[in-house]
């Protein structure tokens, strides 16, 4: 009992890398327990294609459920078919934290009848505990959890576990569904994507972020140019530039939007605000700009710029292109 289960995240029948996410994570407790990660992957027909990604990203053996019930996201029957197979034999079940994970977890530890630690940004095994630290209180304090319950349930925060390739190839297995995926209560009917030709702000390892010191919505320019720079930046925004709509409100960061962790956040004119840390404190290096010295934003910027946003973000993004010329 100490090979682990990874929920292998899709959307519209791509594989996301909360997916392999959940497999680095999972890789780090079966690997101090010597023991599997067996990854879940749910679809419809010609899903399986994506086994290869996750056995080359540390699966041992990738079981495909297709079933033309799980065209969107099916909370009842993944986490149905999730619970019954961790009841196999299974030490744990590791699962993004995102949108769709926040939906399964819960539902899996619920028919499981253990807690779970959620949200969660690192995590080292000791005897049969798993111990998790996660942000609590929207970020005011880091939390550490351990997990004795067995079988363990952690989701893991986007941008937390970086996806690590490996040379092996993972073994292929077929997996029933539990029960019928179609008579599911919950049905989702449509998935409205949003901007497509933009880096998904949960997946991105750079994000420009920008607030209220831009002064207006025609200025985030300067912030798009400065991600367009980088190559591999999304851009979002704080909850006072989306409630302006400056920005949509899938950009917004924080508290009442998303969470992240990316190798580099860089705060272009953000206060700081409890609400907005709570979603962005885990980054791994934050940079930020603010002309007041005393903004709160700087107690957990690695390092600070003060000054103008609007003059200081064109001389960033100049810096950059040359850097990657
Ligand atoms: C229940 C609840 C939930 C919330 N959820 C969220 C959330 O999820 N995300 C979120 O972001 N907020 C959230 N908020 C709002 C939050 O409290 C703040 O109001 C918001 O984050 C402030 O946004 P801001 O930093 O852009 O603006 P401000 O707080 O107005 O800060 C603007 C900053 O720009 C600086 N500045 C001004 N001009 C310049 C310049 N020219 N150059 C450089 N710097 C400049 C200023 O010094 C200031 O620090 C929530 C609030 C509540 C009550």
């Amino acid at each position: 009992m100490s090979n682990i289960l990874a929920f292998a995240e899709t959307r519209g029948g791509e594989l996301r890398r909360a997916g392999l996410e959940a497999v680095a994570a999972a890789r780090v407790i079966a690997d101090a327990k010597g023991g599997q990660v067996h990854a879940v992957l749910f679809g419809t027909a010609g899903i399986s294609k994506h086994a290869a990604a996750l056995g080359a990203h540390g699966a041992d053996v990738v079981f495909v459920v297709e079933h033309a019930g799980f065209t969107h996201n099916n909370p009842e029957a993944v986490s149905a078919t999730l619970a019954d197979k961790v009841k196999g034999g299974y030490a744990g079940v590791v699962l993004a934290a995102s949108a769709t994970g926040k939906d399964v977890a819960p539902r899996v530890a619920a028919k499981l009848g253990v807690p779970m630690a959620s949200d969660v940004t690192s995590l080292t095994v000791s005897g049969n505990g798993i111990t998790c630290t996660h942000p609590g209180y929207t970020g005011k304090v880091i939390q550490t959890v351990t997990l004795t319950a067995n079988p363990a349930v952690v989701s893991v925060r986007p941008g937390a576990f970086l996806p690590k390739e490996n040379a092996k190839a993972g073994a292929v297995e077929t997996l029933a569904p539990s029960g019928d995926p179609s008579a599911s209560r919950v049905k989702v009917t449509e998935t409205a994507a949003g901007n497509t030709a933009k880096l998904d702000l949960g997946e991105a390892p750079v994000i420009i972020s920008g607030g209220r010191g831009l002064k207006e919505a025609a200025n985030f320019k300067l912030v798009e140019d400065l991600a367009a720079a980088f190559g591999n930046a999304a851009v979002g925004a704080t909850r006072a530039v989306t409630d302006d709509g400056w920005r949509p409100h899938s950009d917004q960061i924080g508290q009442t939007g998303r969470l992240v962790s990316p190798d580099l956040y860089v705060a272009c004119g953000i206060s700081g605000a409890i609400q907005h840390l709570a979603g962005m404190r885990t980054s791994k290096t934050i940079v930020a700009i603010n002309k007041d010295k005393d903004a709160p934003i700087f107690k957990i910027a690695d390092y600070g710029i003060v000054g103008d946003v609007l003059t200081i973000l064109p001389v960033l993004t100049e810096a950059v292109k040359k850097a990657k010329a």
